[in-house]
């Protein structure tokens, strides 16, 4: 059994009504794809705090309570680092979104997901996220565009 390498990861969905806050990823890793907002969780740092300090350097929002929603494996062919994703969505927060030097966010309504310029899993796990229902997922990714596998089951509160 390979010493499997774990990259930990947050992901923060900002919601209104009817609406979810995305971000064009303008650089790096996901570049040209609306995404979630987050990173790294950096030594000495909870998972929690990784999120809201990621979220307030991508579009300068502060999430007031963030709610973990769910847990996303991402496993690429032939790459040993396994991304562990800890999703979470913040609907109380303060500041108004701003473009910076990694995000160009924008509102979308539920309904109008742009899901053609993002990630090819998001299609699977959104109705998760926007039911508010929480979940485990896991994918297989070939490259950047094709899921070769994947699962995803709901999960009751712990
Ligand atoms: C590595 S696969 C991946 N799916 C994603 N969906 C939304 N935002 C991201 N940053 C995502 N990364």
């Amino acid at each position: 059994m390979s010493l499997s390498l774990k990259k930990i990861l947050t992901l923060v969905f900002v919601r209104e009504p009817g609406k979810i806050l995305l971000g064009m990823k303008k650089r790096g890793f996901g570049c040209g794809r609306w995404n979630g907002f987050g990173g790294k969780v950096e030594k000495g740092e909870t998972i929690l705090q990784g999120a809201k300090r990621e979220l307030l350097e991508e579009c300068g929002v502060s999430a007031k309570h963030l709610e973990s929603v769910g847990l996303i494996n991402f496993e690429f062919e032939n790459e040993p680092e396994i991304l562990e994703v800890h999703v979470f969505q913040a609907s109380k927060y303060t500041g108004e979104p701003i473009e910076t030097e990694e995000m160009r966010p924008q509102w979308y309504k539920e309904s109008e997901i742009p899901f053609h310029l993002m990630w090819p899993d998001d299609e699977l796990w959104f109705p998760y996220l926007l039911s508010g229902k929480q979940f485990e997922a896991f994918f297989l990714f070939r490259g950047m565009d094709v899921v070769l596998e994947y699962w995803i089951k709901e999960k009751g509160l712990n």
